[in-house]
């Protein structure tokens, strides 16, 4: 059988690098920034006021107590946005907003707090520093710094960043398009009712949700019969949306597998036999006038889980545009014993504890009660998959193991 990280390797060769694209700011969000973002003014842009009040020179204050405060008469108001302040000179003073920009000769903002709040007059009644309130032009970003360096998610923060130095668009590596159908005569859609025989259809829900929480953009496609013909049709129908196509399902050994029926006549895709557990039978190759990539993971809904976490996930991540790295990795200690078949890996899930009994302690993983690849309710909840490596059939509690963590839900 073939092995999990040749199998990595190869769905990972089906992703070309990805291309830059110019994209309007907001449409932005969650891509991947392709290029090296400079400021072309400074931040502040000009010496402002960090807060409402009074724009002083702050020598004129230095006898102000509150017994004596010190008098000033008031020039003018200054409001933020104002295009040309009233200058100040010694022994005056003029209000000020905060954000407003500071008038020529004032070196200090004495807040509101500290004067009687006066509008023709004011009267101050402590001393203030030279500089107080007062926020400098270049405080923030240097113009012509660099703010922010290609490879990065632009998130909420990246976001602001883009506006404040005036930057409408941007060269990103856009969110992938991800396609999933799923395949099965058996299934229904949830909300529908069931016939004998039938389930309602889950992996394309659980493949979907994983793909956004990826950074994807995803176009759930639902779910196809076992026929061919329509199979196929469908597949080719959904490659004008797709960077990437995963589907579950009808890849084993059955006589209905429809979907290595069909694209082993294609010759486009490769089915395997990976040594996991679960997720042993795989498909991956590309299909359609654009060779787009396909990932044709099993139909139980463990199996899909994982394969998706293991195979899918780095391959999405070069399609961002990021390092295709797989989930980040921990040793734990096993609180209960653990099988696997030999000469599979096996992908348990768990339950990861950082500092069980308190910061001393050494993380702990819980094995999930129920690890068949159609027991799928412990999928919910479990946070860690812990690695069983291909010669060991058993672990006893106690031992310590690999765990991969799974992706935090976005
Ligand atoms: N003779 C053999 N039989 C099987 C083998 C084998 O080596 N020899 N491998 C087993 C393993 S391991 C797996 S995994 C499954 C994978 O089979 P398929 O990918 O062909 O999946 P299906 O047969 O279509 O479905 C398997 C199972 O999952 C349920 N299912 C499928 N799609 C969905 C969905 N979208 N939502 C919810 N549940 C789904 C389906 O009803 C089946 O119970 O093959 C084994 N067999
Ligand atoms: O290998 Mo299958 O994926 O066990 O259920």
């Amino acid at each position: 059988m073939k092995s999990v990280e040749q199998h990595v390797a190869d769905v990972l060769a089906l992703i070309a690098d990805p291309q830059p694209t110019e994209l309007d700011l907001l449409r932005a969000h969650g891509s991947v920034l392709a290029e090296t973002v400079t400021s072309p003014v400074s931040l502040p842009g000009f010496d402002n006021s960090a807060m409402d009040g009074y724009a002083v020179c702050a020598a004129d204050l230095e006898p102000a107590t509150a017994d004596s405060p010190v008098r000033l008469p008031v020039v003018g108001d200054i409001p933020a946005g104002d295009p040309s302040p009233a200058a100040v000179r010694p022994g005056l003073c003029a209000r000020i907003m905060t954000g407003a920009p500071m008038p020529s000769g004032a070196d200090a903002v004495v807040p509101v707090e500290w004067t009687d709040g006066g509008v023709a007059t004011v009267a101050v009644d402590r001393p203030v520093r030279v500089g107080n309130a007062v926020r400098p032009a270049g405080g923030d970003v240097v113009e012509g710094a660099v703010v922010l360096r290609p490879g990065g998610r632009i998130g909420a923060g990246e976001m602001g960043v883009l506006a404040a130095v005036g930057r409408r668009s941007v060269s990103v590596y856009p969110r992938p398009r991800v396609v999933v159908l799923s395949t099965g005569e058996e299934l229904v859609e949830p909300g529908r009712p069931l016939g004998p025989g039938q389930i309602w259809e889950s992996n394309s829900f659980m493949i979907a949700a994983a793909a956004r929480d990826a950074g994807c953009e995803v176009h759930r496609h639902g779910f196809v019969g076992d026929d061919p013909r329509t199979v196929l049709d469908t597949l080719e129908g959904l490659l004008v949306r797709a960077d990437i196509v995963i589907t579950t399902g009808g890849v084993s050994m059955g006589a209905y597998d429809v979907v290595k029926e069909v694209l082993t006549r294609e010759g486009t895709v490769e089915f395997t036999q990976v040594a996991m557990q679960p997720g042993k039978p795989q498909g991956f190759g590309a299909i359609g006038p654009d060779r787009t990539p396909i990932v044709t993971l099993p139909g139980n809904p463990v199996s899909a889980f994982v394969s998706f976490q293991i195979f899918v996930l780095p391959a999405l991540r070069r399609l961002r545009g990021l390092d295709p790295r797989g989930l980040p990795t921990a040793r734990a200690v096993l609180t209960a014993p653990v099988t696997s078949p030999k000469g599979r890996r096996s992908y348990l899930r768990g339950v990861l504890e950082e500092s069980p009994h308190g910061r001393e302690a050494a993380p702990t993983v819980s094995p999930a009660l129920r690890q068949d690849s159609h027991q799928l309710s412990a999928l919910a909840g479990a946070n860690a998959l812990i690695v069983v490596p291909e010669e060991t059939t058993e672990l006893a509690a106690g031992g310590t193991v690999d765990v991969v963590r799974l992706p935090d839900p976005a």
